[in-house]
């Protein structure tokens, strides 16, 4: 059987007296973009560091690529691109040279150097820049240098922390493009706060909350996490709102003269039938929509479960 790319084991850290991560368990295999999302200090950098060799863990197990990372990290790390959270750019190196640099600490073959710092150019579009210093590029070309080396060595495996942070509205979208293209060809671990960012580009989500792994799933069952319980109904020819009652309707709420709100207990036929009920009425409806919570409230409805499991 084919190894996976990633498999994370019981993976447990503790700074001092304190535990950042507990009993993390994950496998990933498959290319494209794995969303890992958690609040501020829930464990992520830490889970990434670990994954990436810059931190070794107090317990657990990580096999990259079936190589375990504590016993074997030489080797584990040639499948490995990291990306930190601030780039690890030598500002008064040209991108050339500090590509080189990069693919040398990587342990790229000698002879294969040059090829692989002009892939990498080429692949994140900076291959004009070659001769330019670091510190004379734009903070949006600065973070493709930085990707740029995270893939030097074209590893099978990228892990990138925040990569659009402090990046204008433009550069955001040109680097999530590229993480995107990066992603077809290897699996890209992406920890970020911007849901929307998660929604534009994950295959796969993971949320870590107070050190631990408290949702592992597709992005649909993230987005879906919470079963809507409003439906939003505009009519042409609207009745009295108590008319609007319907057998499953808890609540109606007035938005406007055509406009309504109505609240149900969750039971997925509500709307067939709110809708069958309207066209026999003759009420003329014109919208049906049934309100899905956004991927805020579900992050936020996860951090609070995930709180209240700690406090019990
Ligand atoms: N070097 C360290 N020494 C002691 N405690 C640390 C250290 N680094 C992190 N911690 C603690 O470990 C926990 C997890 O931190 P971590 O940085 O992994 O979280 P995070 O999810 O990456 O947060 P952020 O989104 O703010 O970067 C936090 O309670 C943090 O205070």
């Amino acid at each position: 059987m084919e190894n996976s790319i990633v498999k994370v084991e019981h993976l447990s850290h503790r700074y001092s007296v304190q535990w950042a991560i507990r009993d993390i368990d994950f496998e990933i295999n498959q290319r494209g973009i794995l969303g890992l999302l958690g609040s501020n200090g829930a464990g992520k950098s830490t889970t990434m560091n670990i994954i990436c060799g810059v931190l070794k863990q107090t317990e657990g197990n990580v096999y990259i690529n079936g190589i375990n990372l504590r016993e074997n990290p030489v080797e584990a790390k040639k499948n490995v691109g990291f990306l930190p959270q601030k780039a690890p750019l030598h500002l008064d190196f040209t991108v050339d040279e500090y590509l080189t640099y990069c693919a040398e600490l990587h342990m790229v073959d000698k002879t294969r150097i040059k090829a692989a710092v002009d892939e990498a150019k080429e692949r994140c579009g900076i291959t004009h820049f070659s001769k330019r210093v670091l510190r004379n590029l734009s903070g949006g070309y600065q973070q493709r240098v930085g990707i740029a080396q995270a893939i030097v060595h074209n590893p099978k495996f990228v892990v990138l922390d925040e990569p659009t942070n402090g990046l204008d509205p433009n550069q955001i979208v040109e680097v999530r493009h590229l993480i995107k293209e990066i992603a077809e060809e290897r699996s890209v671990l992406l920890s970020t706060h911007i849901l929307s960012e998660v929604q534009a580009t994950c295959r796969e989500i993971k949320m870590i909350e107070n050190g631990q792994m408290i949702f592992s799933g597709t992005i649909e069952q993230f987005d879906n996490y919470i079963q809507p319980n409003t439906l939003l109904l505009e009519l042409d020819t609207p009745p009295m709102e108590c008319d609007l009652m319907l057998p499953g309707i808890s609540k109606v709420e007035t938005l406007s003269e055509r406009r309504f709100r109505l609240r149900y207990d969750g039971d997925q036929d509500t709307a067939k039938r709110v809708a069958e009920q309207c066209v026999t009425r003759g009420w003329g409806l014109i919208e049906l929509v049934i309100e899905k919570s956004s991927l805020d409230a579900v992050f936020a409805q996860l951090s609070k479960n995930a709180a209240r499991g700690k406090r019990k």
